[in-house]
């Protein structure tokens, strides 16, 4: 088989919310999105979630690193045995720790196991390289977006945001011929997203989440802890710029004092607001914001995007695109483009001195 011809690859994303791993098939050749397949999604269970939170902040052969790992490991071949016609997996893994400035980057899981044991070839440790050239590492999704944007017909510039644990945001021109064209992308983690809010939840309600942001619509959103919290040195730095899912943890100090209501009203407001800080980066203002990840879900995030963003904000099912899957989607094919040479990153969207093409390429061995 040639090598750029297109091949249903599986990609999966374990994300920091902790919630469970989600795995979706892509026909690509690396370049284009030609067809979208099958997607699933597995769970972690309350014990695997405390394991892995557990684990947070921690480096490999530090306490609780390969039991995580193990966790990982074997969800992804729980749900990834279920899907069939991959010819390649790309295999994000659970980002534990992450420093680009200092220790690198962790994510949790080995993807040589799962080749072995699923005797497909699996594309992983997708962010190392990347960080080695002095990049941040993350996002990696920029690419992907940039080939979500020709999929969809595009035709002006337009934003996709991800809402995960973190938020990411990517800037793109679609009238440039590919994502390593300079201009074509800029690309930087937003803020917290969701990840404070589940630990509010967790903490105040013992819930894993704010449903449908039905508490933070009985509160209001307090304007002396939001004004502090944007204080953060974090929003005057210039992107690319990138963040661990703990970096922000403090936002949960300011909210002590506030009933469970307004604090988690607050919270959805800080969430929105760091994204309107990112919008002030965007070389022309977007034609549009896409959003993707499981931020949309909840109607008051949502409306505070829509009430104090100027450009329409939209659920990104609205062109056809799914925001379920569209990370894991991204790690297939990015998986592709490793396959094919291709680089995953560039100084627009990680940092880093240069196209790099990160992952290791693990093969089954010979039976
Ligand atoms: N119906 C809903 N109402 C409110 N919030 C929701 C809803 N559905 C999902 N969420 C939020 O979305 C989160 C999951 O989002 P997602 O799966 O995009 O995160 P992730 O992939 O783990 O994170 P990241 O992109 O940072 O790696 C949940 O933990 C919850 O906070
Ligand atoms: C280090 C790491 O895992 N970062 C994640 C995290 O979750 C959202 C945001 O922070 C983003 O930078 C990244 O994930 C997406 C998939 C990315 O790399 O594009």
């Amino acid at each position: 088989m040639k090598n750029s011809e297109p091949l249903w690859v599986l990609g999966t994303m374990s994300g920091t919310s902790l919630d469970g791993v989600d795995a979706a098939m892509v026909l690509t050749d690396g370049v284009r999105i030609l067809d979208f397949g099958e997607s699933g999604y597995r769970p972690y269970s309350a014990q695997e979630q405390a394991v892995l939170r557990a684990a947070l902040g921690r480096w490999p052969g530090e306490d609780g690193v390969a039991e995580a790992a193990r966790i990982v490991e074997d969800a992804h071949l729980e749900l990834l045995s279920s899907i069939g016609g991959a010819a390649l997996i790309g295999f994000h893994g659970q980002t534990l720790a992450h420093d680009p400035e200092g220790r690198g980057t962790h994510q949790a899981g080995d993807g040589a196991r799962l080749a072995e044991e699923l005797r497909i070839p699996v594309v992983w440790d997708f962010r190392s390289a990347d960080v080695r050239m002095g990049g941040q590492g993350a996002p990696l999704a920029p690419f992907y977006h940039f080939a979500c944007a020709q999929w969809i017909g595009a035709k002006r510039p337009l934003a996709m945001l991800n809402l995960g644990g973190v938020g990411n945001i990517t800037w793109i021109d679609p009238h440039k011929p590919g994502p390593e064209t300079p201009g074509a992308l800029l690309a930087f983690d937003t803020g917290p997203a969701n990840a404070p809010l589940n630990d509010l939840m967790m903490q105040r309600r013992g819930e894993p989440f704010d449903r449908d942001g039905s508490l933070a619509s009985q509160g209001e959103v307090v304007a002396g802890a939001l004004e502090l919290f944007l204080d953060d040195v974090y929003f005057r730095r210039m992107p690319p710029k990138s963040l661990d899912r703990d970096a922000f943890a403090d936002m949960l100090e300011l909210v002590r004092e506030l009933d469970d209501a307004d604090a988690a009203a607050t919270m959805t407001g800080m969430a929105a607001a760091a994204v309107m800080q990112a919008m002030e980066h965007c070389p022309i203002p977007p034609d549009q914001l896409l959003i993707t990840g499981g931020g949309r879900h909840n109607p008051v995030m949502m409306e505070m995007l829509r009430v104090g963003l100027d450009c329409p904000v939209h659920a990104i099912e609205e062109v056809g695109l799914n925001g379920d899957m569209l990370e894991a989607q991204a790690f297939a094919y990015l998986a592709a483009r490793v396959q094919r040479g291709l680089p995953t990153s560039c100084p627009t969207t990680t940092g880093v001195r240069a196209l790099v093409g990160g992952g290791e390429i693990s093969s089954p061995s010979i039976l």
